[in-house]
């Protein structure tokens, strides 16, 4: 494995405390640089955690994520992080709060990129971040970040409070300098239409486990969906599978032919594919190649 991880976990956990059960528990996975990663499951699945630990935020508990090759702490300068509740300064306008980036980060910032975001709201230089909607907000905590210039951005539901229209146009906006910088976007969210066509890469958490982790092209052709008389589905690894009258379906990762004459079989969607796993916790977990951590004494850049 030749590409430099943006993200590489190790047996990461994180509890909030001896008797609550662990946020993250054994997590082990990779994020190859430069792709745009969705992380989706359930509510309490632990993906906040997740980012606020790739941010530096939070210590692991047990266990260890490297962030670009490094300590996340380490690499701050590098990264922008986008909180659930974008945290701003009520009493700044729009502009000092961008002069404030621009002298937070010397030698970094991306004035043009920033101005950008702010001017497509459009939002009013002079405005008081305290007077500013939900969405406004979001879009100067955007502009923040992308004027960062950062190697890897970490959104956490970066587009919960935006309108459709917003939404489409910042999205477009995030993934062109994305594509342009060569930067690797981490991005929760539970909107699967904003995640296909936008992001190429996923992590499912559900329970505190990473249960799905690859390129979304790779993780959608070792699934199948089959369609058929009910049967024994070995040796395919069933991830859930359901019968009306004789008829069953299933999604299933496919091991050896499938018989053509009595099933029909198709690719999943996006959306099958995670709403098929969300409703079967218990599948067994699956990670691509890319996805598969290099040994811990091994870890490279
Ligand atoms: N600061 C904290 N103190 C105690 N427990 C916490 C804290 N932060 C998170 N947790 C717990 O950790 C678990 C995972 O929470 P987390 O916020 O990471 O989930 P999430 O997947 O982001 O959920 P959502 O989709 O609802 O935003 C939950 O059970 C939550 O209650």
């Amino acid at each position: 494995m030749t590409s430099v991880s943006a993200l590489e976990a190790h047996g990461l956990a994180k509890r909030f405390g001896r008797r609550r059960p662990p946020a993250l528990d054994d997590c082990s996975f990779r994020l190859p640089a430069g792709r745009i990663c969705a992380v989706v499951g359930p509510n309490g699945a632990g993906k906040s955690t997740l980012l606020a630990l790739a941010a530096g935020l939070l210590r692991p508990s047990a266990g260890a994520l490297r962030v670009l090759g490094a300590e996340p702490a380490a690499v701050r300068e590098r990264m922008a992080y986008v909180a659930q509740d974008k945290p701003l300064y009520g009493q700044l306008t729009v502009a000092q709060t961008l002069a404030a980036g621009a002298e937070l980060n010397p030698g970094r910032w991306d004035a043009s990129a920033a101005a950008a975001v702010v001017e497509a709201g459009p939002l009013d230089p002079k405005a008081r971040v305290r007077t500013l909607s939900g969405g406004q907000r979001t879009r100067l905590a955007l502009a923040l970040a992308l004027g960062k210039r950062p190697e890897l951005l970490l959104l956490d539901e970066p587009m919960a409070d935006l309108d459709p229209l917003a939404r489409h146009q910042l999205m477009g906006t995030l993934m062109a300098d994305a594509a342009e910088h060569g930067t690797t976007v981490v991005m929760s969210s539970h909107i699967l239409t904003e995640l296909e066509g936008a992001c190429d890469y996923l992590l499912l958490v559900a329970g505190g486990r990473v249960r799905l982790g690859g390129g979304i092209d790779d993780l959608l052709a070792a699934h199948r969906l089959l369609t058929g008389p009910v049967a024994d589905l070995a040796p395919h690894t069933v991830v859930e599978s359901r019968t009306t009258g004789r008829q069953l379906t299933a999604l299933v990762r496919q091991d050896g032919p499938v018989d053509a004459g009595s099933w029909s079989t198709a690719e999943p969607s996006l959306e099958e594919l995670l709403l098929a796993h969300l409703r079967a916790p218990e599948a067994p977990p699956l990670l691509t190649p890319s996805a598969t951590p290099s040994s811990p004494e091994g870890v490279a850049a």
